[in-house]
């Protein structure tokens, strides 16, 4: 497996170190049954040499684990380092909607439980493993040396241990599925039960989501049940026959017998009773085992599916000029075009709008701007280059964007501002003044100094003035505006529309936006209707000529007449 071969190497020793303290771990028990075997046959004890042999096995053991946990462990920490930088480098540079949204999940299963599932494999399970095959061999390997049939006899509990647990096992790749799927159903319906709380203290009961919360709960019971019950008696009775108090009864009782009859020898009997335990007992423990060894391989490989998908790459090149969308059409699904063979070019001043029903396209508009994502087939450019072309920072530089979704960061107003760039502070007071938000950021305590978050928060539309302020601040040559003053109150709106005019004195301001006195303000409005450009012109030139943008208008000016 590629993920694993930076540490495979010592990985290999850190097993064969585990291997070692296996062997020398059963040299106190070899060293009893000579002892025993002796005394019970008058014959003179062991040298003490063999005790000293004894003592110096378990250090060696001790050391020979302890050197393997240390190797196993660096290795794991190198290994999740690399993994966890080559995952931010994936995150940083994927398209935003495969990180965003419901992609934000499997980012969430790969850093965390997948990373986790492999620290596990890696630092310890793999060890245990080595432990739970070596000490059974060996036993067996001694047994045999002192008597065949003891060593055979020693088996049976693992073999049967092992059927136990296949046949608890049988079945249980349906019984697993089921157990993740009624998992996420309780999830899915405590989130919806939570998320709904504030609207059933106010309307009261919560659309039967506590109700759909139970029902996963039960369900989860019920199916719980019936599965452990199916289960529970082979799991049981797998744990029973290895346990090593039974064993070394079992082996003792046949030994007695087989004395009696002179099948065995009395040494070969307590050689039997000391190590058939170590031979069985492993099987109680192994299948959690295997099961950290299944969890740990399906994350490597979830793992490196995920740093296999395609990245944008950047180029390096600069670019001054006009935003041009041509001939782009976009798929987030393979089936459903976000946008079907759009093309339009922005002017290098001015104020427009981009309207259009909800689902139509607009904030994918915005993501292709951004270089969010790339589209599937045509181009956006920038003075005529390829937005593949441009340097990230160079773009960034070129195109500043302003999000519904403000995305401000647990830091002091004037790192969000900035993002830690030393900016002479006038530039910054008059930027946050234009945005209409400098006297409120100093009503906060520290004023440009207090940590969002952490000694202060700002509403809504507060941090959507505190994000419009950071994008002036850059001073772009193009400002793409996503529903960015939905949350301000519609008078300070209409300030502020007034400074986007202003900016569009100098540069393009695009702003998307459901709000028609916004939409009608500006100078070119552009219609999206199903992901097709549907119209564009001005607001009047639209009321005559695009059915679509006459419904918008409709539908606003009835939303509108139903408030008075
Ligand atoms: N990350 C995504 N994954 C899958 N489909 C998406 C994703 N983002 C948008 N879509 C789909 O693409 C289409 C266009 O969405 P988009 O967000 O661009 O529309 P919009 O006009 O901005 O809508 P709204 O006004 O509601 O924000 C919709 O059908 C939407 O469901």
């Amino acid at each position: 497996m590629d993920l694993l071969r930076p540490v495979r190497a010592p990985l290999t020793a850190a097993v064969a170190l585990q291997t070692l303290a296996g062997l020398l771990a059963l040299a106190p028990l070899l060293a009893l049954s000579s002892f025993t075997g002796a005394w019970i046959d008058h014959e003179p004890l062991p040298q003490g040499a063999l005790v000293v042999s004894a003592v110096i096995a378990v250090l060696g053991a001790a050391v020979a684990a302890a050197l393997a946990t240390w190797i196993a462990h660096r290795a794991d920490a190198n290994l999740t380092w690399r993994i966890q930088t080559d995952l931010a480098r994936v995150v940083r540079r994927a398209p935003l909607p495969t990180v965003t949204g419901a992609g934000a999940a499997r980012i969430k299963k790969v850093v965390q439980d997948d990373t986790a599932a492999l620290h596990y494999l890696v630092a310890h399970t793999l060890l245990d493993v080595t432990g739970l095959v070596v000490t059974p061999v060996a036993g067996i390997v001694a047994l045999l040396a002192v008597d065949w049939r003891l060593a055979l006899i020693s088996v049976v509990p693992l073999v049967l241990g092992v059927a136990f647990y296949l046949r608890a096992l049988r079945g249980s790749g349906a019984g697993f599925a089921e157990f993740g799927r009624t998992q996420q159903q309780i999830g899915a319906a405590v989130v919806d039960y939570v998320h709904g709380l504030p609207s059933a203290k106010v309307y009261g009961g919560a659309g039967g989501a506590r109700e759909r919360y139970l029902a996963a709960v039960n369900d989860f019971h019920d199916f719980f049940r019936s599965w452990s019950k199916g289960t529970s008696t082979a799991t049981t009775a797998s744990w029973l026959v290895v346990a090593p108090g039974l064993t070394a009864a079992g082996i003792a009782l046949i030994g007695g017998i087989g004395l009696e009859h002179g099948w065995f020898e009395a040494r070969a009997v307590v050689a039997g009773v000391l190590l058939g335990p170590a031979v069985s007992a492993p099987v109680a423990v192994g299948g959690p085992r295997l099961q950290a060894v299944r969890s740990g391989l399906a994350a490597a490989t979830s793992v490196r599916d995920f740093l296999a998908q395609p990245t944008l790459t950047w180029g390096t090149t600069d670019a001054h000029g006009p935003l041009r969308l041509e001939n782009v059409t976009h798929h987030y699904d393979g089936e459903h075009a976000a946008l079907d063979d759009v093309s339009f070019t922005l002017p290098e001043r001015g104020l427009v709008a981009l309207a259009g029903a909800s689902g139509s396209g607009k904030s994918t508009v915005a993501a292709m701007l951004a270089r969010f994502t790339d589209p599937d087939s045509g181009r956006v450019l920038l003075g005529g280059t390829d937005l593949r072309e441009i340097g990230e920072d160079r773009l960034y530089e070129r195109v500043g964007l302003v999000f519904q979704d403000t995305g401000l960061r647990r830091a002091s107003v004037i790192d969000n501002l900035t993002g830690g760039r030393p900016v002479p502070r006038e530039q910054v007071v008059e930027a946050t003044r234009r945005a209409g938000v400098h006297d409120e950021i100093m009503a906060l305590p520290g004023g440009y100094d207090c940590v969002l978050g952490q000694e202060a928060d700002l509403s809504g539309g507060q941090r959507q003035r505190v994000c419009l302020a950071r994008a002036l601040l850059r001073s772009p040559g193009a400002l793409v505006l996503d529903e960015a003053l939905s949350a301000v109150d519609p008078t300070t709106a209409a300030g502020l529309v007034e400074t986007l005019r202003e900016q569009a004195r100098e540069r393009t301001v695009l702003v998307i936006s459901h709000q028609m006195p916004v939409v009608r303000s500006a100078d070119l409005i552009l219609v999206l209707q199903d992901g097709r450009l549907a119209g564009r012109g001005t607001h009047a030139d639209l009321l005559e000529t695009c059915p679509a943008y006459r419904a918008l208008h409709e539908s606003s000016e009835t939303i509108a007449g139903s408030q008075i």
